[in-house]
């Protein structure tokens, strides 16, 4: 019999990657990264205003190279015309502005330098104010419209987004016809759509952050958003009713794609969803376990039987969605919105002298110094994993929250902001990073608990991603604390490899994703289990960051903070 293979892409916040596997079994055949340029530069992003923009050119120029680059590798083993389909994942929220014609705002001349004309990528934080309005406006409404994404509209998603871009540029505005996702964009491009009209819309996208439900025929009604902002008037027309759930074809190659990616016109293309969605079908989720993408952030996926779930909505979570992982069960999203992040941000504290200072001293020329930046770079976080790992654990180390990026679930609050407490002049980098480890495991915690807490019990926990392949110390800590097992997915690239299994249901060689994950599946490379005398040092610990956090999270105390900075702010 003929082989068959399927490219699974995957679109993660600073490089797309690609794989070229095969169809019967999975077997990678060739991998590709590309990371995005402009991104790479910190064009068009602001972090201290919470603005991460991503421009459409980094994702158009990441799909050539990446799928161009694969083949090359695989040239006298995989043939262009043995190439059945590709499917393709990416961060979310992450919308951008579009024409008629459906093409991004950002790739016409006027917008080119725009950031409001880019994708805002997920952790872009920029829409706090629209989230809160969202959230006071729905609870006038007699129908609970929040009622699938877990009560608490965050503005990391995709209506608070659009009414922040609406509100602050005009010109954006003017020539805006619609909004959509990066998962949805990249099919659409592919399959050479011209009608903006004719995006197919993913259901995992759709539920998840767009307020689209069975239960409400779609969108909620046009009412709904003209009462919040008359800006909105008329959107929802614009916007879309069906959607698709990723088994479904977008359709195939349009004969531009299919030249510049050297492949058939034959090629189906899958319709798009979240990278932790498909990487959950990548890391073989059963029901009742939670799929963890930990990198950056962690976006954790749980998977039920709908008749389980039946009436049982979760709070505080980021939806709950029919389909949006595997056709006919209910998919829950969870996460945090730093996670790997968060241990970026103590090494960039930490760089900050030898990246402002070195120089200065006139010891070392220039490419030394870049050579010593970079050498740090690369060994501070596992140098400082090794270190925290040999430190004794007490009930009095230093304690962190992990919301340096605000919190998004339990109870989505992007405003909330981490802490770290009991410092000494004992404490060193270490134990600093120690403290940001627990927290960050602590917030994983909390996430497990309130699945329980809500009447979905949590089997076990399945690792994928960066941080849970690069770093025992991180998962053991997480196994102890959560007090689970936490098994670690062999493939690299789960999340193109769950891309690829839908590429191979889209393109017929399977009946159901569930058969892909099972023929194609890669397996698991390790089990961390928790330890018993550190579960209960952990437990305890666990106690005391809750209470640190409701300290923290304290509405009264905000309000003084907030008046004193607006008060140093008016003296200024
Ligand atoms: N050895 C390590 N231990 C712990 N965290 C790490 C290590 N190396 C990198 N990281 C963290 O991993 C994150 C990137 O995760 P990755 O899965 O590669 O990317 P993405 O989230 O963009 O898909 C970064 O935030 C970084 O701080
Ligand atoms: O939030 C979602 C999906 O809903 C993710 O796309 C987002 O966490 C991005 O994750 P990473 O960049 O992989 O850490």
């Amino acid at each position: 019999m003929e082989k068959s293979y399927v490219i699974g892409l995957d679109y993660g916040s600073d490089s797309v990657r690609a794989i070229l596997v095969d169809a019967a079994n999975g077997n990678e055949i060739a991998s590709s990264v590309f990371y995005y340029p402009r991104w790479k530069k910190g064009e068009f992003c602001d972090a201290s205003a919470s603005q991460f923009r991503q421009h459409p050119l980094d994702y158009i120029e990441g799909l050539e190279a990446t799928v161009k680059d694969c083949l090359k590798k695989a040239e006298g083993v995989v043939t262009a015309q043995q190439v059945k389909a590709i499917s393709v994942d990416t961060t979310g929220s992450t919308p951008i502005a579009v024409d008629e014609r459906g093409v991004p705002l950002a790739l016409l001349d006027e917008f080119a330098d725009n950031p409001n004309a880019m994708f805002v990528l997920w952790k872009d934080h920029t829409a706090v104010q629209e989230a809160q309005q969202i959230n006071d406006h729905a609870n006038s409404f007699d129908l609970n419209y929040l009622k699938y994404v877990g009560g608490v509209y965050s503005s990391e998603w995709f209506w608070a987004k659009l009414l922040h871009i609406l509100r602050v540029d005009e010109s954006v505005r003017k020539s805006l016809y619609t909004w959509v996702e990066h998962c949805d964009y990249i099919p659409f491009l592919l399959t050479g759509g011209t009608r903006a009209t004719a995006i197919k819309r993913s259901v995992c996208a759709a539920g998840h952050k767009s307020l689209w439900a069975a239960e409400f025929d779609g969108l909620p009604p046009n009412s709904f958003f003209s009462s919040l902002d008359p800006l909105l008037d008329g959107i929802t027309a614009r916007l879309f009713t069906e959607t698709y759930t990723s088994d479904q074809s977008a359709g195939t190659l349009s004969e531009e794609w299919a030249a510049r990616l050297g492949l058939s016109t034959d090629v189906v293309v899958g319709v798009g969803a979240f990278d932790c969605h498909m990487g959950a079908v990548g890391g073989e989720i059963e029901p009742y376990y939670v799929s963890k993408v930990i990198g950056t952030s962690t976006c954790d996926v749980l998977v039920a039987p709908k008749t389980e779930v039946a009436d049982t909505l979760v709070k505080g979570i980021c939806g709950q969605v029919d389909g949006s992982v595997i056709p006919g069960m209910i998919g829950m999203e969870a996460g945090q919105s730093a996670f790997g992040d968060a241990y970026a941000w103590f090494k960039q504290v930490l760089l900050w002298p030898v990246k402002n200072l070195l120089a200065d001293s006139g010891v070392l020329g220039e490419e030394d110094v870049n050579k010593v930046i970079d050498f740090i770079d690369d060994q501070i976080i596992p140098q400082l994993g090794r270190q925290a790992e040999a430190l004794p654990v007490t009930q009095t180390s230093e304690l962190a929250l992990d919301w340096f990026n605000g919190r998004r679930t339990p109870d989505a609050d992007q405003t909330l902001k981490a802490a770290i407490s009991g410092l000494h002049l004992g404490t060193d980098a270490p134990r600093i990073f120690r403290a940001i480890v627990e927290a960050t495991c602590f917030g994983a915690k909390g996430i497990v608990d309130r699945f329980i807490d809500e009447g979905i019990p949590v089997k076990g926990i399945i690792g994928l991603g960066g941080v849970a392949k690069k770093s025992p110390y991180i998962m053991q800590t997480m196994a102890d604390v959560i007090n689970m097992p936490i098994r670690v997915h062999k493939s690299e690239q789960t999340c193109a490899l769950g891309a690829a299994m839908f590429a191979a249901t889209v393109a017929g060689i399977y009946t159901k994703v569930e058969d892909a994950m099972e023929a194609m599946g890669q397996g698991f490379e390790r089990t961390y289990s928790p330890r018993p005398e550190m579960v209960a040092i952990y437990a305890d610990r666990y106690e005391q960051y809750k209470k640190l956090g409701s300290f923290v999270e304290n509405k009264d105390a905000r309000i003084s903070e907030q008046r004193l900075v607006s008060q140093i702010t008016e003296n200024e």
